[in-house]
């Protein structure tokens, strides 16, 4: 297998980052995120959810989040929708592509959605004809793929029978999230391999979080075995509120940095990338999550 030539960034720091954000965040600094997004030349971003605001409050604004930024011809602004309800508020905000989102796990698909699994597929169903019927394009994600905070191992074909479903029920892409960031090099691989007996490669995305440092180990894995489309967070933003000490998604800066050591486009402009992340952290008061922004601004200030 050789690897990709270019690979495409999925950028979710607006979503899966910021949503475990416990601090009012403004939308006027959400729109400004997206907008920085775009403007370091990301072409592909999550911008936020249409999701029970009982579960997942600081989602709440995204319609306004949606009507307020800059949108740039050859970009995507993507949104989760977990029910159909979620989809026809996501259509109402000019949403033109949305992420369904399943578990490989039982605990965790109840903790997330309060659904099995088979339910959450079931209730899939309804958005994906509405999805066609209004040409919006649907991105599939696993979660706990490498491992669940309530169920502990999960079986690689189990991933597989889940991501079978969702291209088969009409998703374009299945996103493949270490929710846990425990998941190393070599589980990638196998997963990567089982999953692959019956996909394609080229549908397949790693979502990968830092919790136990491997997510760049595991990216570079991925790369090894065909897969293209990785997601990422920009300074490493977020968390898991269902596992103790989760960390974000590996951080976009980071990925940059490994793929442009191997020679492999993006697009994506570095510098500006950085600011964006800084900008951010400086916003919520925290810690810049990247080790490559950190040693950029140091080099910077020095
Ligand atoms: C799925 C539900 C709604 C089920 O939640 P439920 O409580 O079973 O749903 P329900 O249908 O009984 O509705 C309960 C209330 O929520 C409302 N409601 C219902 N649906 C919506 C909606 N779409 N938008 C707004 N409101 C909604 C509904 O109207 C009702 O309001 P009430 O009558 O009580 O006032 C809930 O569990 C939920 O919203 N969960 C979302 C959890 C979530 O967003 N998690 C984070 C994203 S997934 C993730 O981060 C992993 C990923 C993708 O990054 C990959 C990885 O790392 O693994």
């Amino acid at each position: 297998m050789s690897m990709p030539q270019q690979v495409r960034l999925v950028e979710v720091g607006p979503r899966d980052g910021l949503q475990n954000e416990k601090q009012p965040i403004s939308v006027a600094d959400k729109v400004r995120l997206v907008d920085d997004l775009s403007a370091a030349g990301l072409r592909y971003i999550e911008v936020g959810s249409f999701v029970s605001p009982k579960w997942v409050p600081q989602m709440a604004g995204s319609a306004e989040v949606f009507a307020a930024i800059q949108q740039q011809p050859g970009v995507t602004y993507a949104a989760l929708a977990p029910n159909l309800k979620g989809f026809e508020g996501a259509l109402a905000a000019g949403v033109k592509e949305v992420a369904v989102f399943a578990a490989a796990s039982e605990g965790f698909s109840q903790k997330n959605i309060n659904c099995s699994i088979a339910e959450s597929l079931q209730r899939f169903e309804p958005i994906m004809a509405a999805a066609r019927e209004h040409g919006v394009r649907v991105r599939g994600y696993i979660s706990c793929v490498l491992g669940c905070p309530i169920d502990g191992d999960v079986a690689p074909e189990q991933v597989a029978a889940i991501a079978r479903e969702l291209l088969d029920s009409g998703c374009y892409e299945v996103s493949l999230g270490d929710t846990i960031g425990v998941g190393t090099a070599g589980d990638t691989r196998r997963l990567i391999e089982v999953v692959g007996r019956d996909i394609d490669r080229s549908l397949l995305a790693g979502h990968f979080h830092d919790t136990y440092g491997q997510s760049l180990a595991n990216i570079h894995a991925s790369l090894l075995e065909g897969v293209a489309v990785f997601d990422s967070s920009v300074a490493g933003l977020g968390g898991c509120p269902y596992a103790k000490g989760a960390t974000g998604n590996v951080a976009s800066e980071d990925v940059l940095y490994l793929l442009n050591g191997l020679g492999i486009e993006t697009g994506v402009d570095m510098a500006a990338l950085v600011q964006a992340g800084q900008h951010i952290c400086n916003v919520l008061g925290k810690a810049n999550g990247s080790r490559v922004a950190r040693a950029l601004l140091a080099r910077e200030q020095a």
